[in-house]
């Protein structure tokens, strides 16, 4: 059953915003995981502007499910990822100055450099992720590269089930079939909400884990974290059971 990874990031921009340790990261993953959650998911950006460096370290010492580094692959990114050896490491293609992370990876283009890249965190038993928009034509490179799971980028399906479109699944549904094929597992995230995921993980029941963070944390403002990740958790239950899973 798809496992729900929170992402903290934005427990982390309320705390950068009075420049002090309220709400305290490492406190709401431990809440998170409490109230459910099956891996902690957190993605350090060079401008440092939600999650820190050193939130790493210090969430790595009390994570107890499964710990999901996100990001760019910089010098300074691979260092800490080696240091902290999570359980699973996400890359994704950031542009410096993205407002959120925008795209997957071309792996056609940049599959030599993401199989040394991925050799590295093989090396040292993390597993490898690697963030990709919804195209079939993307995933033969990706598994060429030694990852072992791709992550959907899921904001265009959002997109489309905000304005009522069912058929923008269609892209996942085919490239999800490809990674399948090519012996990838399957993760998915950006943009998830209470809204959509059920009908995603309906059409794609294959997907091991959704990591879901900005609609989380802002569901959590009204509906409290706990009560949350409960929802989440129970979207998840109700997808599978319509296919009597
Ligand atoms: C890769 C991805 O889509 C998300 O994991 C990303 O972490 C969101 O980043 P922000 O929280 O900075 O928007
Ligand atoms: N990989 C997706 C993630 O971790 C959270 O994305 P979002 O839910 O904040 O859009």
């Amino acid at each position: 059953m798809t496992k729900l990874s929170v992402n903290i990031n934005k427990i982390a921009t309320l705390r950068n915003a009075r420049g002090g340790d309220t709400p305290n990261v490492v406190e709401a993953a431990v809440k998170a995981e409490e109230f459910g959650a099956q891996g902690i998911t957190v993605h350090p950006r060079p401008d440092e502007r939600h999650i820190r460096y050193q939130d790493v370290y210090d969430l790595k010492k009390v994570v107890k499910t499964e710990f999901n580094i996100e990001g760019k692959p910089i010098d300074s990114f691979m260092k800490m990822v080696l240091e902290v050896k999570p359980a699973q490491v996400t890359l994704v293609p950031d542009a410096e100055d993205a407002i959120t992370s925008n795209a997957g990876w071309d792996t056609v283009k940049h599959q030599s450099y993401l199989t040394e890249i991925i050799s590295e965190f093989k090396k040292n038993g993390i597993r490898t992720s690697i963030f990709l928009d919804p195209n079939p034509k993307l995933v033969e490179a990706a598994a060429k590269t030694g990852a072992d799971r791709i992550e959907l980028y899921t904001e265009s399906f959002a997109v489309e089930f905000s304005k009522g479109n069912l058929e923008g699944i269609q892209p996942y549904r085919e490239t999800a079939e490809e990674a399948i094929k090519n012996g990838l597992t399957l993760n998915a995230g950006h943009d998830l909400s209470l809204d959509n995921l059920q009908y995603f993980i309906e059409q794609i029941p294959e997907i091991a884990e959704v990591s879901i963070g900005h609609a989380l944390i802002s569901e959590a403002l009204y509906l409290g974290m706990e009560n949350t990740i409960q929802a989440y958790l129970k979207r998840i239950e109700l997808a599978y059971r319509k296919h009597n899973l």
